[in-house]
């Protein structure tokens, strides 16, 4: 890669009590990829991904966005510097609309006396924003945007989440198994989805445990043991069972550079 990374994790360490989910971990994610994250079940990808989206502190080790050394001690403070997470569990409020979530944190005041002195919100404006959002990823089958998030399927839950992740400048967006509760059609609508936010320049972090889904849109696949980046493999390169046998230890990697 001639290109810098614009995420990097260096020796990073995450204990739990006894337990050392990061151990010495690496990782890097450069402009415009699809970097997925593949490991056994707590291998620590859920604890390179919280660490990474300042869900959680790292006991030793550094992290950089965009060379800068980054320190998150909330969740907030990862998505004020422009990395969004969409965690399995969705963050979204089923009682309110796809527009009301779509800025829950970052909602709009109006900007009459009314907005700046009361903290009126302003309603048409997010709708507005929220359907254009939703237009430009091609999301805007859901009949209405003041629909409640409650009543939608959950592809389409995926899919407000993911929009709401890539809307608003996002320098990085980290997608924890997007499609793990979802049918074929959904996976799919989700998985052009992100090849979409691909396109459009922001690079993605995909943690999955669907080899079919990974290695369909994955440039880069960085294999997770133990605590620890073992090597990134090229989807183009390799077969899904080698990537299985790398993440079980069935198999040894050839080289630490992909
Ligand atoms: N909050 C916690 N308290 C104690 N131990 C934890 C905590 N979170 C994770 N761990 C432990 O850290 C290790 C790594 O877990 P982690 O969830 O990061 O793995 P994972 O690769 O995401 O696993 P999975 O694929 O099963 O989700 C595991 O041994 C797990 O039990």
């Amino acid at each position: 890669m001639t290109q810098e990374p614009i995420l990097t994790a260096r020796g990073i360490v995450k204990r739990y009590g006894s337990v050392t989910a990061l151990n010495n971990a690496d990782f890097d994610l450069y402009p415009g990829e699809i970097l997925a994250v593949i490991g056994d079940n707590g291998a620590g990808k859920s604890s390179l991904i919280k660490a990474l989206s300042g869900a959680v502190q790292i006991d030793d080790g550094e992290m950089r966005l965009n060379g800068e050394i980054i320190r998150f001690n909330s969740p907030l403070d990862a998505r004020d510097s422009g990395i969004e997470t969409v965690y399995q569990t969705l963050a979204l409020s089923p009682a309110l609309s796809i527009a009301d979530n779509m800025f829950v944190g970052r909602e709009i005041r109006k900007k009459n006396f009314m907005g700046k002195y009361f903290g009126m919100l302003d309603h048409k404006e997010m709708e507005r924003v929220a359907r254009q959002k939703l237009t430009e990823l091609g999301l805007m089958t859901v009949q209405s945007i003041n629909q409640a998030v409650e009543t939608l399927s959950g592809g389409q839950r995926q899919g407000v989440a993911v929009a709401r992740a890539a809307a608003f400048g996002s320098k990085v967006v980290i997608l924890d198994e997007p499609t793990a509760a979802l049918g074929v059609k959904e996976s799919r609508r989700v998985l052009d989805l992100i090849k979409q936010l691909r396109s459009r320049g922001i690079p993605i972090v995909l943690i999955s445990h669907n080899m079919p889904h990974v290695f369909e849109v994955a440039d880069r696949i960085h294999v997770h043991r133990l605590g620890r980046r073992l090597c990134v493999i090229d989807p183009k390169t390799n077969t899904m069972n080698d990537a299985v046998a790398l993440m079980t230890g069935a198999k040894e990697p050839e080289s630490q550079a992909a």
